[in-house]
């Protein structure tokens, strides 16, 4: 039976309680029979990921992992987004201050993500541009409805994917594809996606998302925990290793970058281009 709770669950009902009044930013199912999450992104109207998200998923997968949860599965409440990647404003003319922790959450956020000795499972049902695609590409299976977009598309923003970022792509589409994709900041349908790799699989709608997501984790918890997830980190150690081994380079390189008045100015046109659409 799934029993809905927010943020977070694994514990008695008075500490559900006390997560329910940090945030309802995500919400999370558990699945009591098999220990299966669901990580629904709840911030209307794009799931954009600002502090306050990264910060309520980080905490999300910390408890995850201490609570030994079998598997998760990422989606969103929203209709026609996953994510639409990192909050634009979180860049636009911030304080030094702000934008480093910003900066510090994303990276813990995502270290936490890759590494979950757990199966994760992208559910995605809708666009998924640039950090949404990472979060979809930190997951170990990638499913997604037909007619969106997704990719890193930063360069068009007149930004720049971080290293880490690119070095997921290529894991998974391999390096020319990952490059070529990367130059043009092409945004991909979910059926090219498909077709590259950088998914896995189409469902048709959201309920056929679910149930193949739910049929992947079947699968996965089929097999050995351990030895399971010992391949994983296996795989993804040298992605990881490379940015925990630079997170201040990193977080520097990030602050030089956003504070250069062209891209500044980048941001702004773009942030008002989405505001008059
Ligand atoms: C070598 C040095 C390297 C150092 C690296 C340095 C810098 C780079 C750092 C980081 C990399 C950046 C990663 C990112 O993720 S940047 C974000 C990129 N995201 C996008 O381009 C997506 C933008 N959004 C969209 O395309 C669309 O919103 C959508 C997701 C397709 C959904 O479309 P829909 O029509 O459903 O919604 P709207 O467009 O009407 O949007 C509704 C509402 O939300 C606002 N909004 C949308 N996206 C964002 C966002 N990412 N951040 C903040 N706000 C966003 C939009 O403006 C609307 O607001 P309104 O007030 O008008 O309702």
């Amino acid at each position: 039976m799934f029993v809905l709770r927010q943020c977070l669950t694994l514990g008695t009902k008075s500490s559900v309680r006390n997560f329910a009044a940090a945030t309802n930013l995500v919400n999370v199912k558990i699945n009591e029979d098999t220990g299966v999450v669901i990580m629904e992104l709840n911030k209307p109207p794009v799931n954009s990921l600002n502090y306050e998200l990264l910060e309520a998923m980080h905490r999300t997968l910390v408890k995850l992992e201490n609570e030994r949860c079998s598997g998760m599965i990422l989606t969103s409440s929203s209709p026609n987004t996953f994510s639409a990647g990192l909050d634009l404003l979180e860049m636009y003319k911030p304080t030094v201050d702000k934008a480093r922790k910003f900066w510090g959450m994303l990276q813990n956020t995502w270290i936490k993500l890759y590494s979950a000795p757990y199966p994760t499972v992208a559910a995605i049902n809708g666009h998924s541009p640039a950090g949404g695609c990472l979060l979809a590409m930190s997951c170990e299976y990638r499913i997604m409805v037909p007619k969106k977009k997704i990719g890193l598309n930063e360069t068009q923003l007149g930004i720049v994917a971080p290293q880490w970022f690119q070095d997921c792509m290529k894991n998974i589409i391999g390096s020319r594809q990952a490059e070529k994709a990367l130059i043009a900041g092409t945004l991909f349908s979910s059926e090219e996606a498909a077709k590259i790799g950088l998914i896995d699989e189409l469902a048709t709608d959201k309920e056929d998302l679910m149930k193949k997501a739910h049929d992947f984790m079947d699968e996965q918890l089929g097999l050995p925990p351990l030895a399971r997830s010992t391949v994983k980190i296996g795989f993804r150690k040298d992605t990881l290793n490379r940015l925990i081994n630079s997170r201040e380079v990193d977080t520097k390189y990030f602050i030089d970058f956003i504070f250069q008045p062209k891209v500044q100015e980048s941001l702004e046109m773009y942030l008002q281009a989405l505001k008059k659409k």
